[in-house]
């Protein structure tokens, strides 16, 4: 969901009902019915992502599922008056209902850092949220696409992917890791420093999404611009501390929350795109791979209506781009196998 989405929803929404026509060109009579169920609904990532998703045309029902508080969400967010019906599920009983029949699942669900913590740090509450979670899909909606923000990224999305296997509904297709927010916060920084229009700014990001494995690559930013060997450097600095200047300034109470709804709803939205058929929808994120000897890995992620339809690769990177590839990988391939050993050893 690009600014103008936003623009266009926002307008949409003042009219009661549906607009006659969708920014995707599908008359509100023939797009497609999706549910979207959102895990951690309650939270503050949660609440304002499921604001976003129901402000999204793309979407005829929206489920938010938290350990608690999401009646009040639920009933808060129904009375806007967009397409989505929107229900709220309390408390494990109720998760089967909310997943039941999802086209896609976002996971928000887990605790935030404090300042001095790494995403790492979360791993031990974290990593039994997303398996209990994970059991639940592979059980209510084992075709879903998975959207998971839970961190540590790295290694969630290993586990969510060993859960599936075991359940015997994995396919690599429909696991994500939503590493979009790094690019949003790539594309802001160079946008300032370039002096161009935001809205006009590219800017892929790969590895992983904790520290040195975010990976910007601003060589094949655009537009381009003339920027020192110093600028680009702070500014993949800048990009890979995002989550911890972020962190630092919220003083305790917890992570980003705002850009992240916002970064969440856009994937989500490239999904669903995507599940509808619509060509060309591109976005980073965090899959299976061949790109690299890792097996999961953030790249450019062409989306189609099985979820991925082609993991895009690097392209060409320069020498500091190449180093940083480089020196990424042992940290990112030790957080996947942190993740596959908690899934199967629980
Ligand atoms: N991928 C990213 O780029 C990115 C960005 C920001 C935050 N995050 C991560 O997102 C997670 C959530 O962050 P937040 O700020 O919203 O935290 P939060 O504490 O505000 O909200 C988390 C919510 O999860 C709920 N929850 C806990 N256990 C649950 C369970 N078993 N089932 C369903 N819901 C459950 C809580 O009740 C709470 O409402 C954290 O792990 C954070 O690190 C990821
Ligand atoms: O930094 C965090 O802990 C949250 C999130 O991963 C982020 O990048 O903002």
């Amino acid at each position: 969901m690009r600014t103008s989405m936003l623009k266009s929803i926002v307008r949409r929404s003042s009219v009661p009902g549906v607009s006659s026509v969708s920014r995707r060109g599908f008359a509100s009579g023939s797009a497609p019915e999706r549910k979207v169920a959102v895990l951690g609904a309650a939270g503050g990532i949660g609440q304002p992502l499921s604001l976003l998703m129901k402000l999204n045309p793309l979407v005829s029902r929206l489920a938010l599922y938290d350990i608690a508080g999401t009646p009040g969400v639920a009933a808060d967010v129904s009375h806007i008056n967009t397409r989505s019906e929107v229900a709220g599920f309390a408390g494990e009983e109720q998760l089967g209902q909310a997943l039941e029949g999802a086209d896609v699942v976002i996971i928000p669900a887990g605790v935030p850092r404090k300042p001095g913590m790494t995403r790492d740090d979360l791993f031990n509450i974290n990593a039994g949220i997303v398996k209990s979670l994970c059991t639940a899909i592979a059980k209510y909606c084992p075709h879903a696409l998975v959207n998971m923000i839970s961190n540590p990224v790295n290694s969630t999305v290993p586990i969510a992917a060993e859960v599936f296997k075991k359940a015997g509904t994995y396919d690599e297709k429909r696991l994500f890791g939503v590493t979009t927010l790094d690019v949003v916060r790539a594309k802001t920084f160079y946008a300032g420093k370039a002096r161009a229009n935001v809205a006009d700014v590219n800017v892929p990001v790969v590895g992983g999404h904790a520290g040195i494995t975010i990976l910007p690559l601003f060589s094949q930013a655009t537009p381009t611009a003339n920027l020192s060997d110093e600028e680009i450097e702070a500014l993949t600095k800048r990009t890979q501390d995002g989550g911890t200047e972020v962190v630092e300034a919220k003083a305790g109470k917890g992570s980003a929350t705002l850009s992240m709804a916002y970064a969440g709803a856009i994937f989500a939205d490239a999904c669903l795109k995507g599940l509808n058929g619509v060509p060309d929808v591109v976005e980073c994120s965090f899959v299976q791979s061949n790109v690299t000897e890792l097996p999961f890995f953030a790249s450019k992620v062409r989306l189609g209506k099985n979820g991925v339809e082609e993991v895009l690769g690097l392209g060409q990177l320069t020498d500091y781009e190449k180093k940083g590839l480089e020196a990424l990988k042992p940290e990112l391939l030790s957080s996947i196998e942190k993740g596959i050993k908690f899934a199967n050893a629980n």
